[in-house]
């Protein structure tokens, strides 16, 4: 699905690189969690994902028809702008030029948002906020989804349910779901892979292989106190 062969890039389109020779294969159907310190470049991997971006040097190629972007929600949830979710949807179908409305209602009831058509988006809470704009991104039929840390500001039976249904669309649906985490155990126990990057590189490994090193590390940590 996503290819990138020793991928380099930069800002400033000089050294020293934010990504430093990254190699990833992303196999059809994989559910991947991104995870890595502050600054160390999964935005910006996710950005280059979706071409928002260009690489420096070297190749990202995507074989994905149709991307869904659920973007960070803090933009929409401190906003006072008074628009309702329908209109919120509805703006976006008509950027993808869906003629169906039945898609706006189809993709809230995914979510299990149905009954808030009417409300205005400043009034939903963090994890209300999250399914409607994933109930976005789902109105193009997406292939990959690309998710900028769903649970951030999102109370914990929502993380459930967030976690679950997507769990759920990436099993049973096959979509492939590209998600950059600060959950480190939403990362463990929801996805098919880990990606970590450190120092604008990085390594796939399965969660196991995760958790073994992660808690390596923080033995390491401790006896260095
Ligand atoms: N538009 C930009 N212009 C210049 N530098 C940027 C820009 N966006 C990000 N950076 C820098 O690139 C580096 C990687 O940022 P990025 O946001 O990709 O990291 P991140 O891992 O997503 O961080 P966080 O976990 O804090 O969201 C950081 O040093 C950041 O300051």
């Amino acid at each position: 699905m996503i290819k990138a062969d020793n991928l380099f890039f930069s800002y400033t389109g000089l050294p020293p690189y934010v990504l430093n020779g990254i190699d990833l294969d992303i196999k059809d159907g994989e559910y991947i969690s991104v995870v890595g310190e502050n600054g160390s470049g999964k935005t910006t991997l996710m950005r280059l994902i979706l071409k928002f971006i260009k690489p420096t040097k070297g190749d990202l190629i995507s074989h994905s028809n149709r991307i869904g972007y659920v973007p960070q929600k803090n933009d929409f949830s401190n906003s006072n702008f008074p628009i309702t979710v329908y209109e919120t949807l509805n703006s976006y179908r008509k950027l993808l030029k869906i003629k169906n409305k039945k898609v706006i209602l189809g993709s809230l009831e995914q979510v299990g948002m149905s009954d808030f058509t009417a409300s205005l988006m400043g009034s939903l809470s963090g994890g209300q906020t999250q399914k409607i704009l994933i109930a976005r991104a789902l109105m193009g039929d997406p292939d990959l989804l690309i998710l900028d840390e769903p649970s951030t500001g999102v109370d914990v039976n929502s993380q459930k349910e967030i976690y679950g249904f997507l769990k759920e669309i990436n099993r049973k649906k096959g979509i492939t779901i590209v998600s950059v985490e600060h959950n480190l155990e939403a990362a463990i126990s929801n996805s098919t892979l880990i990606y970590h990057l450190t120092a604008g590189q990085g390594h796939l490994c399965t969660p196991e292989q995760y958790t073994n090193e992660y808690l390596k590390n923080n033995r390491k940590d401790d006896s260095n106190v």
